[in-house]
């Protein structure tokens, strides 16, 4: 679905990311994690298609696909969800009518009937339910005043609404509490299917109560520089980074 072949991404003629190697087939989950700055959101905001984030030599195909010749909305279109590390407030929008712009605009992307009214609010409170998220949430601009939890479940709701194929969650699992970090990894479950993949950002071995990944990769240095399966986090938990640094 995803490969990644010899990346190299700079931010303002920094080079961030070198030589980054990854593949993700449909169905699979992939963990990544790695010290501080080694450039695991610069990967998410790439996928994304982020302004100032440029991509000096390698390329990126989904769906065998060049994602390079895309703009954000048309990947967007094609199945890429990205939960970004601070999801960004919209003043003046209402969560409501984001949502439902952005769920017609998919749809329109993909040649499906776009969603009436009825339809989506039926469909955004049944999720809003299953995310435990007060329905006032909708009648809010986007993220505006949310707490750090709301804003992440938010981002669980998008993820839901959107139906991507390669969700991509960026330390959504940072600053949530134990209740929240349940309810936020049930919505992730809920999705979770043969055809879907994850990549999911993550600090915290914790991730392994909820999800149960196929491969785990450390990114250090802008390179993966080790993949294994999950007992890689179990590792990492022991003995750091520092081994990995080579
Ligand atoms: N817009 C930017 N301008 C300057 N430097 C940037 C920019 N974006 C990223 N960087 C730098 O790129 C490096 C990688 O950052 P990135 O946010 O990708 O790391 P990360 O692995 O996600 O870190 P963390 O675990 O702390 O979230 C850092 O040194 C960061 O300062």
């Amino acid at each position: 679905m995803l490969l990644v072949k010899n990346l190299n991404v700079s931010v303002k003629n920094i080079s961030i990311l070198k030589k980054l190697n990854l593949e993700i087939n449909p169905g699979e989950i992939h963990i990544i994690m790695g010290p501080n700055g080694s450039g695991k959101s610069t990967l998410s905001a790439t996928l994304s298609g982020q302004q100032n984030y440029t991509v000096t030599n390698g390329e990126i195909l989904f769906k065998n696909k060049n994602l390079l010749l895309l703009k954000p909305e048309e990947r967007a279109g094609e199945g890429i969800f990205v939960a970004f590390q601070h999801p960004v407030d919209i003043p003046g929008i209402s969560n409501q009518s984001f949502l439902h712009h952005a769920v017609n605009a998919v749809r329109k992307y993909r040649h499906q009937p776009l969603m009436d009214r009825f339809h989506f609010i039926q469909l955004v409170q049944k999720n809003m339910a299953l995310l435990k998220m007060p329905n006032d949430l909708l009648n809010r601009s986007v993220n505006v005043g949310f707490s750090g939890g709301e804003k992440k479940r938010n981002d669980i709701l998008q993820m839901m609404m959107l139906e991507p194929l390669l969700c991509i969650l960026d330390e959504t699992d940072s600053g949530l509490d134990i209740d929240a970090i349940k309810i936020v990894y049930n919505g992730l479950n809920i999705l979770n299917d043969k055809i879907r993949s994850f990549v999911i950002i993550t600090h915290y071995q914790r991730i392994l109560e909820y999800i149960k990944p196929n491969y785990v990769h450390v990114l250090h240095k802008g390179h993966i520089v080790k993949s294994g399966d999950i007992s890689l986090v179990k590792q990492l938990e022991e003995k750091g980074y520092g081994w990995l640094s080579g």
